[in-house]
C-alpha cells in the first residue's frame, strides 16, 4: 500500500485551478513537483495535508493517505494524522516560529502535544531532535532572531519530524536560502530519508533542486501536469516543450552537474 496516493486530483475555487494530479509515494521514495509560480504545486500539497485555503475544495479525484480516503476524515482525524503521518516544511521558516519563544521550547511543545509526553520528557526529546538535524545544543535556548535562515529551517524540520511522520512535504523549503545552505538542507532531508525511511514530496520551481534526489518528477504548468516520469527520463528525454525550457534555463547555472552524476 502506498503512503500517499493522489488520483486525478482536481482543486477548485470559483473555477477549477488544478486539473488532475496523480502520483503515488512509497516508503522512502521521493516525488518532485516542479513548475513556475502559480502552477498549482502548493495547492496540490495543501490538499494532501488537508489545509486548503478557505473556499478551495477538492473537486475531483481522490487522495489516500496511509490507507485513509481523506474525503472521509473529520477535522479531528485530520489533526491526528497531521504531524504523525504527514508533515510539511515551507518557505520562510521565520514566519512559522514565535519570535518571543526559544527554539527548544517550540520544538518541545510540538513533542508534548503530538506525542503526549510530559514537559521533562518533551524537553529531552526536543534536544535529541535538534541534534538529529545537526543543530548544536545551544540552539535550544536561542530565539529565532539569533539564528540564520538555514538554522531556522533545520529547527522547523526538527519540529516537522517530531512525531515521526511517514511523509514529509518540503514545499520550496530551500528557496529563500543561499546555494550552500540550500545544499545542506537537501542533504539533511536525504539523510533523514536514508535513516528513517521517510518519504518525501519535494516542491520547487527549480528543476536542479528536484533533480538532485527525486525518483519521480511531475512538471506542472497552469494547474496541469504536462509531463511526469522517472527523473532520468524527464532530464534526458523530455517530451514536453515546457520541460525542455526548464532544463535549458538551468543549464546556465548547473543542472548539467546533476545530469552527469545522476
Ligand atoms: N489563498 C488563495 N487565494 C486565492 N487564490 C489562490 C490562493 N492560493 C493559490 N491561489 C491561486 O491558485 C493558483 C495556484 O497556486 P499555487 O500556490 O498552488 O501555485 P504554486 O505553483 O505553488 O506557486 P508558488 O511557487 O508561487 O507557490 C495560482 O494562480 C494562485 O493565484
Amino acid at each position: 500500500m502506498s503512503l500517499l496516493a493522489l488520483r486525478d486530483v482536481k482543486i477548485a475555487y470559483d473555477r477549477e485551478i488544478v486539473h488532475g494530479v496523480s502520483f503515488t509515494l512509497e516508503p522512502g521514495a521521493v516525488v518532485g513537483i516542479v513548475g513556475e509560480s502559480g502552477s498549482g504545486k502548493t495547492l496540490t500539497c495543501r490538499a494532501a495535508l488537508g489545509i486548503l485555503p478557505e473556499h478551495f475544495r477538492i473537486s475531483g479525484g481522490s487522495i489516500e493517505l496511509d490507507g485513509h480516503d481523506v474525503a472521509s476524515l473529520t477535522p479531528k482525524q485530520w489533526t491526528a494524522l497531521r504531524g504523525s503521518t504527514i508533515s510539511a516544511v515551507f518557505q520562510d521558516p521565520a514566519s512559522y516560529l514565535n519570535p518571543s519563544l526559544t527554539i527548544g521550547s517550540q520544538v518541545a511543545e510540538v513533542v508534548r502535544v503530538k506525542l503526549g509526553l510530559g514537559r521533562r520528557a518533551a524537553r529531552l526529546r526536543a534536544v535529541e531532535l535538534l541534534a538529529s538535524v545537526r543543530l548544536p545544543a545551544a540552539v535550544y535556548k536561542q530565539y529565532p532572531h539569533e539564528l540564520s535562515g538555514g538554522m531556522l529551517q533545520r529547527s522547523l524540520i526538527a519540529a516537522a519530524i517530531a512525531a515521526q511522520p511517514k511523509v514529509l512535504i518540503a514545499d520550496e523549503a530551500t528557496t529563500a536560502l543561499d546555494v550552500t545552505v540550500q545544499a545542506e538542507i537537501l542533504d539533511l532531508l536525504a539523510e533523514l530519508r536514508e535513516s528513517t525511511g521517510l518519504a518525501l514530496v519535494v516542491v520547487s520551481h527549480d528543476l536542479a533542486v528536484v533533480a538532485q534526489f527525486c525518483d519521480e518528477v511531475l512538471v506542472m504548468r497552469d494547474g496541469t501536469v504536462v509531463e511526469q516520469g522517472p527523473v532520468e527520463k524527464i532530464l534526458y528525454q523530455p517530451e514536453h516543450e515546457y520541460t525542455r525550457l526548464l532544463i535549458e534555463e538551468h543549464e546556465s547555472y548547473g543542472l548539467e552537474r546533476y545530469l552527469v552524476t545522476s
